[in-house]
This record gives structure tokens, C-alpha cells and sequence, in this order.
């Protein structure tokens, strides 16, 4: 593809990711690895160059963008070579007319950056956006960090979570013999945290409310070391499905599933009341502080599905304390940088809720905030999150 042809390519692509961020539809790497398996020319760089653009494009637009040619047109003001391949070639962008703007450079919608600013600061929002590394959890089941460390000669101690890898970004892990059988599993650094300030073990009975595909669950199982009670909860029937071949492959049995159902979480789940040592609520969230991999979801987040995201979070919230057993614990994470899903979140539920206590000796990075603490990709190199223990009498 000549240069123009790929210009041509990341407008067309922004046009569904656009679209698609308006209708609720696909995230952007789904379109993007649609788009190329129907157009065989595009060789490996077309396909780097392209995608590199489009995420360069995502990334300096707060707000959503009119359409893919606005997208690019405002990258383009800010870089004449860019401009220059907009020369209306055959299969390539018309030219800018002189009064052409294209869409505004800003790192977050007003409403948004109104509410982050104040938390993270002007260099803690641009690192919201910077481009995030790849971190691996190491299967304590089925090996050790040093011997990771070993086979991936890429691969660097993570600085806080003892039993994390980090790559650089982009690198093909899963085509790796180490992933196939198991011994590594995708997952950033503060999540490996979030599940080790579980402090889960063997003998315990530990629910993951909230599982999805089981990441998490999978760490968990790992600490617990095959010993114990675990159960995987959602409410999501095809993300809990994803758990059993994953289990299979980290070599983990015995993990037992609950599909919840909406607005009555607590019914399928009704035996476990007041029986668990650990139950973690890893919420639905508007995912803030995974914007470094996702950064057209600011395009997505809306203040009504905010408010939608902290009505579900509060009642999980109190869901899972009465499953709870006096002297266990409820870890609730999300992986966002709003206090009103986070520190401000967890505050009401302990200004609400009698016979509970915030565990102030969680791991030693992050910032405490309210009951819990705040991970950021500025200052602790992670996703953002926001992560507390909280223990009942
Ligand atoms: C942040 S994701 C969990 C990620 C997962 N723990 C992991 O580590 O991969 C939040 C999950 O909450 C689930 N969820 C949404 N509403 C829920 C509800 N009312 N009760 C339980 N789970 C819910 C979603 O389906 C989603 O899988």
C-alpha cells in the first residue's frame, strides 16, 4: 500500500470505530483485525502503519469526532507530513480544503476531564493515554518467575507484583510455547495486585463475584493453590464461558460457576450467604483507567451510563458483604480513576454499612484515597484503579 493508500485506510477504519463507539458496538482492536482479514493486500507494515495512525488519531481526540476524515484531518494539522499524503489521488484522502479544521485536540470530553483533573493532574491524565506495556502473571501452579525470566529474555521483573513479567508493547505473546502451556497469562500488573490484596489461600472459601472470563478467578486459584472452595460469578453467560479453556490450559480444576441474573445477583448464589472468607467484586465500571489500551472509550462513556455503573456497584456492593463471614474480607476493585466508582463509592458503602473496617496494609504502592487505595499509570507504571480490602467484624 503506498503511504496515501494507508491514510485512506485509517479514515476508513475511524469511520467504524466512530460509529461504533456511538451505536455500542465493537471495540476499535476488533474492527481493526475485521477490517484487515477481508483485505489480504495489506501486508504486516501496511497493517502497523495503519493501525498506528488510527490509535495516534483515537488518542489526541477527547471527544468523539465527527467521522474518520475529521479524526485524521486533525491529526494532520499537527503534521505536515500527514498532510501532504491528502493529495486526492486515486484511493487517496481528498485534499484539506484551507478551512477544513478537523476535530479539536483535548485528552478527555469537558464533563469528564472536569472530574479526572482534580485526581491525577495534567501529567497524570496525559499517562491515562500513553501507550501501556504488556505484563504477563506467571502460573505459580506450574512455574516461577526466575524461570520465566529465563525463557523470555524480553521479559523484566514487574516492580511491584512479585509474580509478574513485563514486554514491551505489542509483542506476540500468545504465539509463545510458554502461553500454550500455560505457565503465562496476559494481565497488567494492577490487577496481579487486586487479586494478591485478596490475600486468598488454600482452605478458603472464595467467591469472585464479579468474574468475567476469570483473569482474576485464575489468580486466585493459583494463590489458593488447587485447595479450597472457589466459585465465578457474572451475569454475563459467554464471558463466563471463556473461563473453562482457560482453566484447562493454567492446569486449574474444580472452579464452579454461577450465572447470575440481573437486579437478582443474589438468589443463584443464596447458599454461599455468610459462609465466604473472601469474596471480590470486581466491578462493571466505566474503565477509566484502562484507557491506555482502550482510548476510544472515552468516546463511549456517557453521564448516564456512569450513574447506570455506580447504581450496580453500590448494590454489589452490599450483595456481597452479607456473603461474607464475620471476619473475612470484601475486596472491591474497579478499574477506574473516578472517585464516584472508587474512593467515593467505598466510602458510602462504609458510612452505610455497621461492623466493617478498611484494611489500611494493603501492598506498598498506590495512593491511599478514602478506604482504599489508587493505583495510576503515572505513579505506579499500572492501569488505574482504585482497590480496597474491607473487613467485617
Ligand atoms: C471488570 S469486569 C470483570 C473482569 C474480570 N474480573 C477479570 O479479571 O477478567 C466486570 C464484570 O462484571 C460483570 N457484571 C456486570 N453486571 C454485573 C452484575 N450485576 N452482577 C455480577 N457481575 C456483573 C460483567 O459481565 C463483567 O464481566
Amino acid at each position: 500500500m503506498t503511504p496515501q493508500a494507508r491514510a485512506q485506510a485509517a479514515i476508513d477504519l475511524l469511520d467504524e470505530i466512530v460509529a461504533s463507539a456511538r451505536d455500542a458496538g465493537a471495540a476499535a482492536d476488533t474492527l481493526i483485525a475485521r477490517y484487515f482479514k477481508t483485505r489480504r493486500y495489506a501486508g504486516s507494515k501496511d497493517r502497523r502503519a495503519v493501525r498506528d495512525l488510527v490509535y495516534r488519531a483515537i488518542r489526541r481526540a477527547g471527544e468523539r469526532p465527527a467521522n474518520g476524515r475529521a479524526a485524521l484531518v486533525g491529526l494532520a494539522r499537527e503534521d505536515a507530513s500527514l498532510a501532504a499524503l491528502f493529495d486526492g489521488s486515486l484511493h487517496c484522502p481528498a485534499p484539506i480544503a484551507p478551512d477544513e479544521a478537523g476535530s479539536p485536540a483535548s485528552a478527555l470530553p469537558a464533563w469528564l476531564a472536569e472530574k479526572v483533573a482534580p485526581i491525577l493532574g495534567e501529567s497524570g491524565l496525559a499517562a491515562l493515554l500513553e501507550r501501556a506495556s504488556l505484563d504477563l502473571r506467571v502460573n505459580t501452579m506450574r512455574t516461577d518467575r526466575d524461570a520465566m525470566l529465563a525463557a523470555l529474555p524480553e521479559a523484566k521483573a514487574t516492580a511491584h507484583s512479585p509474580i509478574g513479567l513485563r514486554l514491551p508493547e505489542g509483542t506476540k505473546v500468545e504465539a509463545s510455547p510458554e502461553w500454550a502451556q500455560g505457565l503465562i497469562e496476559i494481565q497488567d500488573e494492577g490487577s496481579q495486585l487486586i487479586s494478591l490484596a485478596t490475600r486468598a489461600a488454600a482452605g478458603m472459601t472464595v467467591l469472585d463475584l464479579c468474574a468475567g472470563a476469570g483473569g482474576k478467578t485464575l489468580a486466585l486459584a493459583a494463590m489458593m493453590g488447587g485447595g479450597g472452595r472457589l466459585i465465578a460469578a457474572d451475569t454475563d453467560r459467554s464471558r463466563l464461558a471463556r473461563l473453562a479453556p482457560r482453566a484447562e490450559r493454567a492446569g486449574v480444576t474444580g472452579i464452579e460457576n454461577r450465572l447470575l441474573n440481573p437486579n437478582r445477583e443474589g438468589d443463584a448464589i443464596a447458599d454461599l450467604m455468610g459462609g465466604c472468607d473472601v469474596v471480590l467484586v470486581d466491578a462493571p465500571c466505566s474503565g477509566t483507567g484502562t484507557w491506555r489500551r482502550n482510548p476510544e472509550a472515552r468516546w463511549r462513556l456517557t453521564p448516564d451510563r456512569l450513574a447506570r455503573l455506580t447504581a450496580i456497584q453500590s448494590r454489589l456492593l452490599d450483595l456481597a458483604f452479607t456473603l461474607v463471614k464475620p471476619g473475612g474480607a470484601l475486596v472491591y476493585a474497579v478499574c477506574s480513576v473516578l472517585d464516584e466508582e472508587g474512593a467515593g463509592q467505598a466510602q458510602a458503602f462504609v458510612d452505610r454499612t455497621a461492623g466493617v473496617q478498611a484494611d489500611k496494609d494493603l501492598f506498598t504502592t498506590g495512593a491511599y484515597r478514602g478506604p482504599g487505595k489508587l493505583l495510576t499509570p503515572e505513579k505506579d507504571g499500572t492501569d488505574g484503579f482504585f482497590v480496597a480490602r474491607l473487613i467485617k467484624a
